[in-house]
């Protein structure tokens, strides 16, 4: 059983917070929250204080990858897993903590380098949530969304999240390999709660900056991703696959490159798992259809280096 419960926030850093705040305030609908940075960007989707935050520096890269779980005790044994496993494991003082707007918050990096935190106790803002278009993003017990991560080490950060964090397999698709001896490469999506994925696995050449391959977001209808696609296509950012409906969440939804060389996805009408029946599956399309890629420019996660 895992103790966590789901994503609960995003930080990340950028070296363009002017086109950051016209696609996500002005294209997506975030509603503008406030937080310890004053040149920050702090982004609200519900009650909580913010969930994607997005703070100035001198590149574009993952931050922190947010995990909540439910109290103290949960957090506690979260940390004693992930130490047992040979990963030192930070706890953050009351004052991280607090620029987190956490009641407390630990730290570390999984197998592929990203950071990761956990947290438990998350601080809430009462005031209304005024998003874009009206919309409202669907977090709650699904949680913020989901994030797909590049990594070097497909084994060990897929068996660090299982094994050691107690992510549940909720699927795999083919990505590559099985031909002149290269073994077969899969995407593999992993879930802790209702929502299909909360966290995906991709095998990438690079433990590179950003270190993100995209962020989900869900929103409550399909017009507001219609809405949010004809807006961040206004504001000219590139649209990196189209509209098309996934086959294993069975989502709609978009995806829009952010500064950084990184995707966000925006979509409705995910599915809920019923872990009752669910087992897990491979598919082999991403969608029934759209989401047609070949207009993304290259991500960022995907380019070889030397
Ligand atoms: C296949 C799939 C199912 C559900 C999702 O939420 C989802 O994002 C995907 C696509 C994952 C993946 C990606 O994001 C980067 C570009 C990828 C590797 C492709 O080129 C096909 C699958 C894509
Ligand atoms: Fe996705």
């Amino acid at each position: 059983m895992t103790q966590i419960r789901g994503l609960g926030y995003l930080k990340v850093q950028t070296r363009d917070i002017k086109r950051w705040r016209e696609l996500v305030i002005d294209g997506l609908g975030f509603a503008e929250g406030s937080g310890p940075d004053p040149e920050g960007l702090y982004l609200r989707m519900d009650e909580r204080q913010a969930r994607l935050i997005v703070l100035p520096g001198e590149s574009d890269r993952v931050l922190a990858v947010g995990w909540e779980v439910r109290d103290q005790f949960a957090l506690a044994a979260v940390g004693r897993a992930v130490e047992a496993a040979g990963v030192a494991v930070k706890v953050l003082s009351e004052a991280e903590a607090a620029e987190r707007a956490a009641e407390q918050v630990i730290a570390f990096e999984d197998p592929a380098g990203t950071p990761v935190e956990v947290f438990f106790g998350p601080v809430l803002d009462h005031s209304p949530v005024i998003t874009g278009m009206g919309q409202r993003f669907v977090t709650g017990p699904q949680g913020m969304g989901h994030v797909v991560l590049p990594t070097t080490a497909m084994q060990e950060t897929v068996s660090f999240y299982t094994e050691v964090l107690g992510f549940l397999p909720r699927g795999a698709m083919k990505v590559g390999g099985g031909q002149g001896g290269v073994p077969v490469l899969r995407i593999r999506f992993m879930g802790v709660n209702q929502r299909h994925h909360s966290l995906a696995i991709c095998p990438a050449p690079h433990g590179e900056e950003p270190g993100l391959v995209h962020l989900m977001v869900e929103v409550d209808t399909l017009d507001a991703v219609g809405m949010a696609l004809d807006k961040v296509r206004k504001l000219g950012f590139s649209i990196s696959s189209t509209l098309g409906r996934h086959t294993n969440d069975k989502m709609v939804s978009f995806y829009v490159r952010a500064p950084g060389g990184w995707d966000i996805e925006y979509g409705c009408e995910g599915m809920l798992v019923d872990e009752t029946y669910y087992t897990a599956e491979e598919i082999t399309a991403d969608s029934y259809w759209g989401h047609d890629w070949s207009g993304s420019e290259p991500l960022a996660a995907f380019i070889p280096r030397s």
